[in-house]
């Protein structure tokens, strides 16, 4: 009999190489928001992927960067925290681009956390073609040693299973460490603030993502009717970045709203009526009083 194994897993690389649509093809649920704007992510999130001799623990991190800003400062912190802790490294690099200084400086970075057995992942092998794969592999492998090599692709799910095998074998012994059923240890009220971030991201460009911030002023199960209330509150750096938030007449307000309708009811499990007020938080990324606030 094999033995039951579990921990947790992280995966690193630089913005949008593809962590947090890995994170959630494995876990099979949306945990993690996912956008083709770098730095989408900011906190550690606990994805469960049950494999049938194991359990993986995946924890998403912000991608890592030089921090140019005090949010940037308090993501490095939650990557190296996280790094000291978890018992694997997925160490990801698209198929699509050339290794750079970006990717070697993250894995040159990886000899500071010994506790954690280290694998590289090629992800996006969907949009590569088979020598680009090849010449990856390889190229990866001359980064630094591996215990393994693995090319994947979330969006089309191909080396998932592998993947999976692969991490729950080289975890330690373990009985299971969450339930069952569970898929995430995030609230409620966090994976609804993010997919409304999410919806908010679609299209907006330039420096404002970053100086988007969501928070949750009450969630409302109604007992009359299949419906749950959702009052939110999407912040913005500057009086500017209102008008661009909300849009001709309010109507990117509106497409928004309807996206991050379709994404919550799923997740609740009933209709949705969501409350999106816009306010100004003046230069919050820099400002220790405001991060708090904002739940850094
Ligand atoms: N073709 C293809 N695209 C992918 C795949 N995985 C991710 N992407 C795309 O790559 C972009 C970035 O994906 P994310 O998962 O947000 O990347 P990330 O590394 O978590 O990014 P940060 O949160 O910024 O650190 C998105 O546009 C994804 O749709 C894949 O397997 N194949």
């Amino acid at each position: 009999m094999t033995e039951h194994r579990a921990g947790f897993v992280t995966f690193v690389g630089r913005p949008n190489v593809g962590k947090s649509t890995l994170t959630n093809a494995l876990v099979g649920e949306k945990v993690a928001i996912t956008s083709s704007k770098p730095q989408t992510t900011r906190r550690a999130i606990r994805g469960v992927v049950h494999g049938n001799d194991g359990q993986l623990i995946v924890v998403d991190t912000p991608g890592m960067h030089r921090p140019r800003t005090l949010l940037g400062e308090r993501l490095n912190d939650v990557v190296q925290t996280t790094l000291g802790e978890v018992d694997v490294i997925g160490f990801c690099v698209p198929a699509t681009e050339k290794i750079g200084p970006g990717d070697r400086f993250i894995a040159e970075q990886l000899d500071q956390y010994p506790r954690a057995k280290k694998i590289a992942i090629v992800t996006k092998i969907d949009a590569a073609g088979k020598t680009q794969v090849a010449e990856q592999l390889l190229a990866v492998s001359k980064l630094r040693d591996w215990e393994s090599i693995i090319p994947v692709s979330a969006v089309d799910r191909i080396q998932l299973d592998t993947l999976v095998s692969e991490l729950i074998a080289l975890m330690p012994e373990s009985p299971n460490l969450y339930p069952d059923d569970a898929v995430t240890d995030e609230t409620l009220e966090q994976r609804i603030s993010e997919l409304v971030r999410e919806a908010a991201l679609e299209g907006v460009s330039d420096e404002l993502p970053h100086s988007l911030a969501v928070t949750i002023d009450d969630i409302v199960r109604r007992e009359d009717r299949d419906l749950v209330e959702v009052y939110a509150n999407l912040f913005v750096e500057r009086d500017s970045q209102k008008g661009i938030i909300i849009g001709r007449g309010g109507s990117r307000l509106q497409d928004v709203g309807a996206r991050a309708r379709a994404a919550i009811e799923p997740l609740v499990g009933a209709q949705v009526y969501l409350s999106l007020r816009v306010k100004v938080a003046k230069e919050w990324q820099r400002d220790p009083k405001q991060l708090g606030r904002l739940g850094f």
